[in-house]
């Protein structure tokens, strides 16, 4: 397909306000995309790489304004992008304004005067041989590529060009829509797709699996050893919620670590973050444990918890510095332990176990494993899951998860089969949209930050963080966000969705000021949650429940 169908067929998309008519167009857009099914069912959601994949293009909005103003000719600079995009407020808008192929006889490709067209599968293998650019020179070689995608690019294409590499589609397609879509495009059933997508972790495959092999094929696609899945999430919930509704629940502790996936081959182990990222190199210790105790290959889900000496819990922040150190990790390792606790398994030697009660499945758990998996207590009144939380709390956890014995593993949804439940007063995970420049000593670093809950097609601001923040934790922010820097007006700094910030508060108020309706009172910086990436952070309907 050419881009510039697929870049028509998305602007329709973008333009039809209805969910039904979105369906149908994205139905049409997969059912006429040929060999290029898999990538246009990832574009028109705005991924380049399969969502089990965290490879990353790794392009700023710096490196995109200048690779399009390059495009544009002599007469235009990055500043002069920035300042357009302060005027109309959407990189894709600015993109289709430019005259770009100004310098078509300079550009790499065509080396003639013909433009050559873009095709969907030339930008795709563009984007991916610009995301595995590293090392020296890698920024050049990233601003040249895509400069010559821009450069070969009409209007229309431009504008989604743009958003894609700077991933904000935003044409209304979510991974609902592409669902639906697929359903109807091949005709299978929506529950067939939707248990493929959370197997797979990947829209194209499924697409063109719906295509080619119908719901058979759908049903076959399992689990696979280092292809990480999403993780299961859970509600906040109460004991006599889980007691009304199981009769029995499973209980076990909360721990304040970071959630870890384990793909064991037979030979040797990887690890996924909750964002999907690997974290193999930066837990070597888990590794080797994993790689020790386990004889058959497996995936499993658990919690990696940094520990004292005596095993006792250490601060949360710990475990994630050690998730994102990439150098020195030996010295790491000597300074801050971790442990894992694993409670979860999901596939043992090629059998998948998602559709498996938890009761069983953490009975093949233990049976793999002799140490490291967290213990499960089966309780039928309140008081027995209070004597449990106590004793939790008493080895410095953070509180209880209480979970259906019965349930399957459902990989991304937060459902009401685990019920965390935390003693400690709420907090909530906002992304960075904003940040203002500080004053006095601290003139030169960013010092207030805009944080904004997850909207229905975006991010709304519910409140500005200044305080909780020592000088040195400004300065790593400052140097964190700064890459992420789209336009400046005077003291004001738009950025994009990129960071999260676990952020406490008193109370939250209704608000006329803020687009979301609400307002945080006191709101104060707990951490940066690198754990979670933007698509993870708390939503507005939160707040609503939080609120009502
Ligand atoms: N025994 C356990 N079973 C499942 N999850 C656990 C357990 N202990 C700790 N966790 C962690 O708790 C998280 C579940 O809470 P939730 O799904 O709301 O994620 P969250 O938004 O990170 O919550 P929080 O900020 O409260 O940790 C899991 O993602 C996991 O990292």
């Amino acid at each position: 397909m050419e881009f510039a169908e697929f870049a028509a067929r998305a602007a329709e998309i973008e333009s039809e306000p209805a969910d039904l008519e979105t369906v149908d167009l994205v139905a049409t857009l997969c059912a006429d995309a040929g060999d290029d099914l898999g990538t246009v069912a990832r574009f028109v959601q705005g991924r380049v790489f399969p969502a089990h994949d965290s490879t990353k293009l790794d392009i700023g909005p710096s490196l995109c304004y200048e690779a399009l103003a390059k495009a544009a000719g002599p007469n235009v600079d990055s500043d002069d992008i920035e300042r357009r995009l302060a005027e109309v407020g959407e990189i894709g808008a600015v993109a289709e304004s430019l005259d770009l192929g100004g310098q078509q006889g300079l550009a790499a490709f065509g080396g003639g005067t013909d433009r050559e067209a873009l095709t969907v599968s030339g930008v795709e293998e563009t984007l991916q041989a610009l995301a595995a650019a590293a090392g020296d020179g890698s920024t050049d070689a990233k601003r040249d590529r895509l400069f010559d995608l821009f450069n070969r690019a009409e209007p229309t294409e431009a504008r989604f060009l743009a958003r894609l590499v700077l991933g904000e589609m935003r044409v209304g397609v979510g991974e609902g829509t592409v669902r639906d879509a697929i359903a109807a495009a091949f005709e299978v059933p929506e529950p067939d797709v939707e248990r493929a997508l959370q197997v797979a972790n990947d829209c194209g495959l499924v697409a063109e699996t719906a295509r080619d092999d119908g719901a058979a094929g759908l049903d076959d696609i399992g689990l696979v050893v280092g292809r990480p899945v999403k993780a299961m999430l859970a509600q906040a919930g109460t004991a006599v919620e889980a007691l009304d509704e199981w009769g029995t629940a499973a209980v076990e502790t909360k721990y304040d670590g970071a959630r870890v996936q384990v793909h064991y081959d037979g030979d040797s182990a990887r690890l996924f973050s909750r964002n999907l990222e690997e974290v193999t190199e930066p837990l070597p210790e888990v590794v080797e444990f994993v790689e020790q105790s386990l004889s058959v290959p497996a995936i499993l889900d658990g919690e990696v918890v940094a520990v004292d000496d005596d095993g006792t819990p250490r601060p949360f922040q710990e475990i994630l510095r050690r998730f994102r150190r990439k150098h020195d990790v030996a010295a790491a390792r000597e300074d801050v332990s971790v442990e894992l606790y694993a409670f979860d398994c999901l596939h043992v030697d090629g059998e998948d176990l998602l559709d498996t009660p938890l009761s069983e499945r953490h009975d093949r758990l233990e049976s793999l494993l002799a140490d490291g998996v967290s213990p499960l207590s089966y309780a039928d009144d309140a008081d027995e899951v209070a004597d449990i939380e106590a004793d939790a709390l008493d080895a410095g956890h953070e509180g209880i998860m209480l979970k259906n014995p019965d349930s399957t593993y459902t990989p991304g949804s937060r459902g009401k089969n685990w019920l965390k439940r935390k003693p400690d007063v709420e907090t909530l995970d906002l992304v960075v949209t904003g940040a203002e420049w500080g004053e006095g000593r601290r003139a030169n670093l960013l010092g207030t930050f805009v944080v904004s809950a997850r909207a229905d097609d975006g991010y709304e601001p519910v409140g500005k963080v200044a305080t909780g923040i020592t000088d040195e934790e400004l300065e790593r922010l400052h140097e964190r966000l700064q890459p992420h820097v789209r336009t400046e007006d005077g003291t004001d700094v738009d950025i994009e969705p990129a960071v999260v910030f676990e952020v406490g508060y008193e109370e939250i108020q209704q608000s006329p000021t803020y687009g979301s309706g609400y307002a945080l009172r006191f709101p104060r910086f707990v951490g940066v949650r690198e754990d979670k990436s933007p698509s993870d952070a708390d939503s507005l309907e939160r707040i609503d429940r939080l609120t009502s």
